[in-house]
């Protein structure tokens, strides 16, 4: 079931255009990865979904209601800006109280078991802790309202390796063990592939490419082979290949089908080496991306 879903969403600032008739769902208790560079328009779109900036067509519905201004569905929703905000002055535990007045679903037990995890100091007045203690707070706090939606914009800058892990452990268990559903922006693949189940590329106000990683995972496949006899040409029709290369008499294939299909294609030709390797994230992008012809370096280095 689609929980969050964009139609035909426009937005310029001024004459500007930004986003061009985006279309998005997101489902219930699943993580979805916007990818794309700088300016590509991510944190423009995680406002609108948001419901704190206007479109200026189109439409989002959270729970099948528009979000903008809507402040039953704002409840459900929190929204982890690039730079979040403390107000001057409040210590931890203040912020925690305005928290639990403007949440419903707020759980003191949830952000007293954080705390143990966290390890922060809940008299300390916030906007004096680092940028990194500070992004942990917004997490803490975030995740102790209990919300159904979470959106966040490039969440995991400024964390240290062991409290980045931390952070995702705890935004997994709770997609698991309560449908929590998260949207996450990252102009990096690699710093979001292991909690994402979708990923977005966002690229001159379109959507270059989205997939289920599932899918995407189990499909493409490197096949390194070296023949006796050359197949003949109706061979190469029976999947897709996305790239090809040959070092000596070793070619290696990517190619796109079943798994089964790819094997037993290849072994009715008895070649005399055959390997079908995994391919990372990273490299299914490329390969794929070769296939409509744009580059992504960008966002796989
Ligand atoms: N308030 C604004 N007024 C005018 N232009 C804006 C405004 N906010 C963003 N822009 C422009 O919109 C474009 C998209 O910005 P946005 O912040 O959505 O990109 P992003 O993908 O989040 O980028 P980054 O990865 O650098 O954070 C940029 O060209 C930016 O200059």
């Amino acid at each position: 079931m689609s929980m969050i879903q964009v139609q035909d969403l426009t937005k310029a600032y001024g004459k500007k255009p930004i986003l061009n008739k985006i279309n998005v769902s997101v489902n219930k208790g699943s993580i979805y990865g916007l990818l794309g560079s700088n300016g590509a328009g991510k944190t423009t779109l995680l406002k609108m979904m948001a419901g704190v900036l206007k479109q200026d067509k189109g439409s989002v519905l959270i729970n099948n209601q528009a979000v903008f201004e809507n402040t039953v569905n704002k409840q459900q929703i929190i929204f982890i800006p690039d730079q979040p905000y403390y107000f001057p002055q409040y210590t931890v535990k203040q912020m925690a109280q305005f928290y639990a007045a403007t949440y419903p679903s707020w759980s003191q037990e949830r952000f007293d078991k954080l705390q143990q995890v966290l390890n922060l100091d809940l008299k300390s007045k916030v906007q004096q802790f680092s940028k990194g203690m500070q992004r942990q707070v917004s997490f803490w706090l975030a995740l102790s309202a209990m919300p159904n939606y979470l959106i966040l914009d490039e969440p995991f800058d400024g964390l240290d390796a062991v409290v980045r892990k931390k952070i995702k452990n705890l935004i997994v268990n709770d997609v698991a063990e309560r449908e929590m559903t998260v949207i996450v922006s990252s102009h990096n693949l690699r710093e979001v592939e292991d909690i994402c189940d979708y990923i977005g590329i966002l690229h001159n106000g379109k959507f270059l490419l989205e997939k289920d990683l599932d899918d995407l995972k189990s499909d493409i496949h490197k096949v390194q082979v070296a023949f006796k006899e050359e197949p003949a040409a109706e061979f190469y029709s029976t999947f897709q290949i996305l790239h090809q290369e040959k070092r000596g008499s070793v070619y290696q294939f990517i190619i796109k089908g079943e798994r089964d299909v790819v094997d037993q294609a290849f072994s009715q030709e008895a070649p005399l080496v055959y390997d079908l390797l995994p391919l990372t994230l990273e490299e299914i992008f490329v390969y794929e991306m070769e296939g409509v012809g744009y580059a992504i370096e960008n966002i796989l280095v």
